[in-house]
């Protein structure tokens, strides 16, 4: 059940890159049910359908577009045909992203490269595209997903370093464009959020199963307990709010018995 007042969001413009599932299809359906108009962009053109039609089947308040965050030429497409459907973009979530398990010492300048490009590039690239077509002149709210690198990240090691990059990068921008009325804000996710996709890219569930150990609530987070912080951070309640970094761990960042390298 949302805890947010449907007022403040309806017929809002939300653009969620990775809106298709795990935890940017949480923020998707929170979104949706306080009235927005979402657009969802990533790679898989059939995640995107799936999604679409399980959440939004009889209704164009949902749609679903390709779009690789790696790819200049597609990130212009994405923004420019959004605006000419929808006319304005209120919230950008920069959700999508990702990386793969391995030490430093065996990963290749391409896989670097690709994680490097993936995370921080692509969310580099999704505002200030949104930015110069249209929250320049218009304001509007930008909440980027990261991952916690407070203590950095073993066997992530690619991942953590964009990530902070990201987190950099966001409080940069919410000082140069806080004029022109936009606000920027960080969501760390800290390391255990359980959703099948997330899963199924490291091993299956057994692998989150493990760090329930390290938190200290002795449970994973859950994918709404995201969406939550980020739609709080996109609302007029955050106002006031530009260039922080908000974690949702349930405290593990705070408990040093977390072996981080399982
Ligand atoms: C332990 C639990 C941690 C929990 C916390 C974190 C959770 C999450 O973040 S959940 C999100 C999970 N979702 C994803 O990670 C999906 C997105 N990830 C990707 O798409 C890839 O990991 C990517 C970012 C590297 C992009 O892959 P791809 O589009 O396939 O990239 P390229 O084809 O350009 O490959 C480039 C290069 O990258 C290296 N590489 C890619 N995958 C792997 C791998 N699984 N193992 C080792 N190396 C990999 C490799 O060098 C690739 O080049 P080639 O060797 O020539 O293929
Ligand atoms: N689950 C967790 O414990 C944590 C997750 N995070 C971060 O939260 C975000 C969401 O992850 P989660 O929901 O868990 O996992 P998912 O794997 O479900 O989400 C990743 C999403 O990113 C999209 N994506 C990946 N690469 C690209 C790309 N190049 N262009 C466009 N879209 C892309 C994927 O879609 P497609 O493959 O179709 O392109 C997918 O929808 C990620 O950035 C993740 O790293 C952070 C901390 C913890």
């Amino acid at each position: 059940m949302s805890v947010f007042r449907p007022l403040l969001f309806k017929n809002k413009v939300a653009l969620v890159t990775g809106g298709a599932t795990g935890i940017g299809k949480a923020i998707t359906e929170e979104l949706l049910s306080l009235g927005c108009k979402v657009v969802i962009a990533s790679r898989k053109e059939e995640r995107l359908k799936a999604t679409v039609q399980e959440l939004c089947p009889n209704s164009n308040r949902l749609r679903g577009k390709v779009c690789n965050i790696r790819k200049e030429d597609q990130i212009n497409t994405l923004i420019s045909s959004t605006l000419s459907e929808l006319g304005k973009i209120d919230y950008l979530v920069n959700n999508g992203g990702g990386q793969y398990l391995s030490p430093v010492a065996d990963i290749r300048l391409k896989g670097w490269d690709a994680v490097v490009e993936t995370n921080l590039t692509g969310t580099f690239l999704m505002c200030k595209e949104v930015y110069g077509q249209w929250m320049r002149e218009n304001g509007g709210v930008i909440v980027n997903i990261i991952l916690d690198t407070s203590r950095g990240i073993p066997m992530m090691a690619h991942s953590a370093a964009a990530r902070a990059g990201v987190d950099n990068l966001t409080k940069s921008l919410a000082v140069e464009w806080a004029a022109n009325g936009v606000r920027l804000n960080t969501v760390a996710p800290g390391g255990f959020i359980y959703s099948p996709t997330a899963a199924a890219n490291y091993g299956g569930r057994d692998v989150f199963e493990k760090a329930r150990v390290g938190i200290p609530a002795k449970r994973l987070g859950t994918t709404q307990e995201v969406a939550s912080a980020v739609c709080f951070l996109l609302s007029p309640g955050a106002s006031f709010i530009s260039g922080e970094t908000l974690k949702v761990d349930g405290g593990a960042n705070f408990f040093p018995s977390l072996d981080r390298s399982r």
